[in-house]
């Protein structure tokens, strides 16, 4: 008896129930009899069976299997004796488990044996000796063999102590004597299995330590798989049976939960101590009670009664597959016969969905329709909207972003220009507010006030004329059509400016006629509104420097009188009626296009001029990439209204007054005073002579500053100035980027500036007297030395095939040209600096990189080219001028590699000639030279790699 104080041990069952119960006086003989010989005895039956000992260590397992084991023999003997009958053959085999290792009792070799998994017969081990008996006798001395072969061990409990689990099998055949020989026999075929486990058992109480220790670790596992799969064997057969966790197992699957019959002893300790171990042995043998197995009678048969056995088992298989199938066949047809009903029905709900779908498309259509009429109505206002964003967005920033924004909608550009024309800049009332949304941002108050009076506001009996509005239409959409066709004119991202196009002979032609049949609607002004020239005191001082500037260098007098009397003749009446700073504004419109004098002879002509220009150069705005470009008709204007608010009376030519190499904070002091004039070089002093309107007015009135100046010598000099300052600033602006984002964008701003003043000094027209007029004779020395020196630079700077080869048939030494050679030559100078200076050596190698790839491109290019457009006579004679064995391998692709690839005249000519004639270029006279103008890109930092010569 055991009570428990313990509370948690209340979760133990305080009663268990078992087939019998033996005390400690019942002998062996009464264990078995009562609870193993049924069992064990089942075995002559045909029926495999097994008897278990299972307990803690040193409960009697041994004792009481030995016993079991030796009454069981007795018994079976005593059957087969009893039994004449039949015959019956016995084998017996032995096996132990020690340390997880298969070892045969029957055999003194003691290497482990392997187990096989055999379809038929289950676990068998590999190599096991199998005895065959011959009577009991024989049996007892096999017995005594595994007894002293088992691994036994003293441990502090039991000093003979088995340290293996024991497994003796015992296997009977019997077949009735009587048909044995004739074909009809059959053979029952069982075995009986003796088990004696080693005893769970606990080391703090083996006191095992060692060897014993490691016994008792595999003991104790192999005793937790079974009782695993006995437990699990309990809860049903559903899920997964360890049997494989163990060999133990393994070899015993088909006793636990196989064809068996199963008796299991346990065994337990009185002993007040082994109370635990004795509640796991009651627990196991819980369990194991509540296993289920299924045990057959195993028969053998012969051929003939198999095959009987095989006739009748199919007549029987047939039967039942007869009943079954004539059923389905039934409900097959029942279920074929609801399934098509059903396709019938979903087939009608999806003609409904059809119809109903394509009601519904025809509603949408119709609605989709109706809206796209809406839409077409309101597409020009919301046009206007965008442009008046981009056009505000310009006037603040001047930007690469801003400007692409109006790229987009470059294509829709003449209704945009009819829209805004009409709507904002002519038929408005408020004009105050709309005119010129890029340019009204920034003006002063008194510049607005002032403007209310100013041409670009009519009087009312104009700005309500139905008919001068019309003609202002027409301006603008002919504008538009013109550069919209500009749009196809870009080579190798040297844009081409349609202002530029017009040549400044021309220009000065259609300013001599604007200015003809102005001058009297000019007069018409108001003195109040337009003031004259003579009352701004900065002309006068402007007049003054230039006087200056004549003194440095008197020798030029005579020469320059004659020039500034022809080039700037025109605009003196201009600037009569438009020294004012902001009517200043609208000077610089007329060069935007060339079709000023479809304006002439209008009623109020100079609104005209100055309403197209503003359109124009939105328009500009949209297909011109190059910044400079822009910046010659968005920033200036704006600067000098910036800056009249600062500097008063300041005059527009101000703005190229500064010093070309001023670092950043120069636009702050662009405007003040004309101190910095005097610190100036030449060109810059001469910049305010070709770009200010006034001072062209003042040079030709006071007629002094013609004896300095060739105008045309200025204007080439204010480009090489004003470029340098434009790579000295862009370096600058670069350099501190990073650092100081608003001073580079002051910086660039301020490098557009520059660019728009040498852009609008070139559109002034200036630049058509070559500055080979100061001394004819040098320009062809100077050209040649020129367009050596490109040459170089075009190889140092791998510049594209394409482009030398346009450049070098473009430019072949007229007196025009030197402000393009200049150009070119300066813009080669800085990439070529750029290289061997700049900090930034990464970028440029990637830069250097990617133009000798581009121009590996080119290369190869010429070489597909050459096999199109060159006669092989045309090929063999290149071949021999360059040098080029005629039986060497590969000549076409020699040849395209010598392209371009050395400096003597006579080979470039012929590359030229080559290129020109591969790529199918236009003939020089139809190219622009406008392409390789002024038009310098002030890409951002980051794409300075993309200089438009290494990209092209
Ligand atoms: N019913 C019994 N009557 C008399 N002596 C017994 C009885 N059962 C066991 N003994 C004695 O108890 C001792 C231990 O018995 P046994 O070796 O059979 O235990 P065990 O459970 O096999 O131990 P182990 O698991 O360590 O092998 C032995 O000396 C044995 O003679």
């Amino acid at each position: 008896m055991f009570r428990s104080i313990v509370p948690d041990r209340a979760m133990f069952p305080t009663a268990y129930t078992y087939d019998r119960v033996f005390g400690p006086n019942c002998s062996t003989r009464q264990v078995y009899e009562e609870g193993a010989k049924e069992v064990a005895l089942s075995v002559v039956s045909g029926i495999n069976s097994s008897i278990f000992a299972y307990g803690q260590t040193s409960s009697g397992k041994t004792y009481t299997m030995t016993g079991i084991t030796e009454y069981s023999v007795m018994d079976i003997y005593g059957y087969i004796e009893k039994h004449p009958e039949r015959e019956f053959m016995l084998k017996f085999s032995a096996i132990e488990i020690y340390n997880e290792a298969v070892r045969d009792l029957l055999s003194h070799d003691t290497t482990p044996l392997r187990l096989l998994d055999d379809p038929e017969k289950g676990t068998t081990v590999e190599k096991l000796t199998e005895e065959t008996l011959r009577d009991k006798d024989h049996l007892r001395d096999l017995l005594g063999m595994c007894e002293a072969q088992r691994e036994i061990g003293e441990t502090a409990l039991n000093e003979a102590s088995s340290r293996s689990h024991q497994i003796l099998r015992l296997t009977i055949k019997s077949s009735v004597k009587q048909y044995l020989g004739r074909g009809k026999s059959s053979t029952l075929v069982s075995c009986v299995n003796f088990v004696d486990l080693a005893g769970s058992e606990r080391a703090s109480q083996t006191a095992s330590a060692g060897m014993r220790l490691k016994e008792g670790s595999h003991i104790n596992r192999s005793l937790l798989t079974l009782g695993k799969v006995v437990r699990q064997l309990s809860k049903g057969r559903n899920g997964h049976i360890p049997y494989r966790d163990s060999k133990l197992t393994r070899i015993l699957q088909s006793s636990l939960g196989g064809n068996a019959r199963t008796a299991i002893v346990c065994t337990m300790s009185p002993a007040h101590t082994h109370i635990e171990q004795s509640r796991n042995t009651l627990l196991f043998a819980t369990c194991a009670k509540e296993v289920v197995t299924n045990a057959q009678v195993n028969v053998v048969m012969s051929d003939k009664a198999l095959l009987k056995h095989l006739q009748r088992e199919l007549a029987r298989l047939e039967n039942e597959l007869k009943l079954p199938e004539s059923a389905s066949c039934t409900s097959h047809a029942e279920a074929l016969r609801e399934k098509d009903a059903q396709i019938k029905k979903l087939e009608k709900q999806l003609r409904e969905l059809i119809e109903e779908k394509d009601t519904v498309q025809s509603q949408l259509n119709c609605l989709l329709k109706s809206d796209a009429d809406d839409h077409a109505n309101d597409r020009a206002a919301k046009r206007w909207d965008v442009h008046s964003r981009s056009s505000e967005s310009l006037a603040r920033n001047a930007s690469e972003e801003a400007l692409s924004v109006s790229d987009t909608y470059g294509g829709s550009y003449q209704d945009q220009g009819h829209a805004v024309f009409g709507e904002s800049y002519v038929f408005s009332a408020d004009h105050d507010d709309l005119s010129i949304p890029n340019q009204t941002m920034d003006l002063p108050q008194q510049t607005k006030v002032r403007k209310s009076i100013s041409p670009w506001h009519p009087p009312s009996n104009y700005s309500s004329d139905g008919t001068e509005s019309y003609n202002m239409k027409e301006v603008a959409f002919r504008s538009a059509s013109e550069v919209s066709e500009e749009n196809c004119r870009e080579v190798q991202c040297i844009e081409i400016h349609e202002h530029r196009r017009s040549t400044s002979k021309e220009f000065n032609v259609l300013l001599h006629e604007v200015t003809k049949l102005h001058i009297p609607e000019a007069e018409d002004i108001s003195r109040d509104a337009v003031p004259q020239p003579d009352e701004v005191p900065e002309a006068v001082s402007i007049t003054e420097k230039m006087e200056d500037h004549i003194k440095i260098y008197p020798s030029k007098e005579e020469r320059q009188a004659e020039i500034i009397a022809n080039a700037v003749e025109g605009p003196i009446e201009v600037h009569q009626c438009e020294s004012d700073d902001f009517a200043d504004n609208f000077v610089k419109l007329y060069p935007c296009d060339s079709n000023i004098s479809l304006d002439v002879g209008k009623p109020y002509p100079h609104e005209c001029l100055t309403v197209k220009r503003c359109i124009t150069s939105s328009k500009d705005s949209a297909l011109a990439r190059s910044q400079s470009c822009r910046a010659s008709f968005m920033i200036i204007p704006n600067s000098w209204f910036d800056d009249s608010e600062n500097t008063g009376q300041t005059p527009p030519g101000e703005i190229f007054r500064y010093p070309p190499r001023r670092p950043d904070k120069v636009r702050r002091s662009l405007y003040q005073g004309n101190d910095d004039c005097q610190n100036n070089n030449n060109s810059v002093d001469l910049s305010d002579m070709s770009t200010s309107d006034e001072v062209v007015k003042d040079m030709s009135t006071g007629g002094e500053v013609a004896k300095e100046w060739s105008a045309n010598e200025a204007e080439q000099e204010v480009c090489v100035g004003d470029i340098s300052c434009v790579t000295d600033l862009e370096q600058k602006a670069a350099k501190h980027h990073e650092d100081q984002p608003e001073e580079h964008q002051a910086e660039q701003q301020i490098v557009r500036d520059e660019c728009a003043a040498v852009k609008t000094v070139k559109d002034v027209g200036i630049d058509a007297v070559p500055s080979s007029a100061e001394s004819p004779s040098r320009w062809p020395i100077d050209f040649a030395n020129r367009q050596r020196e490109i040459i170089e630079l075009w190889h140092d700077c791998n510049v594209s095939l394409v482009h030398r080869t346009y450049f070098f048939l473009l430019f072949k030494g007229d007196a025009a040209d030197s402000v393009y050679m200049e150009v070119e030559h300066r813009r080669l100078s800085f990439i070529l600096s750029s290289f061997s200076t700049s900090s930034a050596g990464g970028e440029l190698n990637s830069a250097t990189a990617s133009s000798l790839k581009n121009m590996k491109r080119e290369r190869d290019m010429l070489y597909k080219q050459m096999l199109k457009k060159l006669t092989n006579g045309d090929k063999e004679g290149i071949y021999a001028r360059w040098g080029i064995d005629l039986g060497s391998k590969q000549r076409r692709l020699q040849l395209s590699r010598l392209v371009w690839a050395r400096a003597d005249m006579e080979h470039v000519r012929e590359s030229a000639s080559l290129v020109a004639r591969l790529i199918d270029l236009v003939e020089p006279g139809q190219a622009l030279k406008e392409m390789f103008g002024l038009n310098f890109t002030l890409a951002p930092r980051t794409q300075r790699r993309s200089f438009s010569l290494l990209g092209a």
